[in-house]
């Protein structure tokens, strides 16, 4: 028996895709323009699709699990549930009208033509807010829309915000955050089941490990006590004699977020010799 995974073909999520599995341990062969392939060390079949319809075999059940962007499992309305985030693809899906237009809120969409991908969350978000707009829907290129007379407001995905800025357009609502999700089908086999906890252990041993970094640091041991308070660690940090007499290494695990500052602590406090290393797997 196989997990059947569906990941897009080709596109912005294609390569993170394909990145995670490879991080997980799990090794597949992704010649150009197959459609199907299988890992040789996991028991997991790959598909690869447009993003648009994963949502749907993974309820149909073609597929049991399956890895696309919040957005469309939003906008398909689906009957999957979501197994865990993955952290790229992230992005978000805005209202943006030309930047000479005066904006001074949600209601100046009312009677509005807006052009979009995205007409269920758009449809929900203006029920939401009381607004009738006129919903145009159209595949791509949505940000060309109201320079060509299209439409007078676009709703689509902004990332770096730089393909409305080409086009002339200022955001200005964002309606939806977004990131790649894993989703799977609500009526797994036991079996199946077992597959995607696993697949899900090493997944989040694999995220935890990037939103940390092990450090290693000389401290004086007259300021130890003050070092080791700064730091966390992953139960508290290691403390080992450095050769010469009086110095100690210490060794420890940090948290992306909190990261410089602590550092800057650590420099104030005196640890010298600081060294980063990044963490492949982290299980705690
Ligand atoms: N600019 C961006 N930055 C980050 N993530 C993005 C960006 N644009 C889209 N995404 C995320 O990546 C997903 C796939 O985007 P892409 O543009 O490859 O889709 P597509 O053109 O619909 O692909 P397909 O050919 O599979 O239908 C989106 O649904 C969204 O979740
Ligand atoms: O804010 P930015 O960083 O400019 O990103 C936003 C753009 O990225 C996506 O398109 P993509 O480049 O994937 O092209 P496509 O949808 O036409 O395939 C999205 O549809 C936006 O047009
Ligand atoms: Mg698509």
């Amino acid at each position: 028996m196989k997990l059947r995974i569906a990941i897009q073909k080709s596109g912005r999520l294609h390569d993170d895709s394909i990145k995670l599995l490879k991080e997980c341990g799990i090794d597949i062969n992704n010649g150009v323009n197959k459609l199907k392939t299988e890992a040789s060390n996991f028991p997991l079949e790959v598909f690869f699709l447009r993003d648009d319809d994963i949502p749907q075999y993974v309820e149909d059940g073609v597929a049991d699990i399956g890895i696309v962007g919040e957005n469309v499992i939003l906008e398909k309305n689906r009957p999957v549930k979501i197994a865990e985030k993955l952290g790229f693809g992230k992005c978000r899906l805005s209202l943006a009208v030309p930047k000479t237009v005066e904006y001074n809120g949600v209601k100046d969409m009312d009677k509005l033509r807006i052009a979009t991908s995205y007409p269920v969350i758009l449809q929900n978000f203006l029920n939401e807010h009381n607004i009738s707009a006129e919903i145009h829907e159209i595949s791509g290129s949505v940000e060309i829309a109201p320079g060509i007379g299209l439409a007078d407001a676009i709703c689509d995905l902004v990332s770096s915000g730089s393909t409305l800025f080409m086009n002339g357009l200022k955001e200005v609502e964002v309606i939806l955050k977004s990131e790649a999700a894993l989703i799977s089908n609500g009526n797994l086999t036991p079996e199946q089941d077992a597959l995607l906890q696993k697949l899900l252990f090493r997944i989040q041993a694999v995220k935890k490990a990037k939103n940390n970094k092990y450090v290693l640091l000389n401290a004086p041991n007259d300021k130890l006590k003050e070092i080791i308070a700064l730091l966390p660690g992953m139960k508290s940090p290691t403390v080992l004699p450095l050769a010469e007499e009086g110095w100690s290494s210490v060794h420890s695990v940090l948290n992306e977020n909190a990261f410089w500052d602590i550092i800057e602590s650590l420099k104030a406090a005196g640890a010298q010799g600081i060294l980063v290393v990044p963490i492949e797997k982290m299980i705690i």
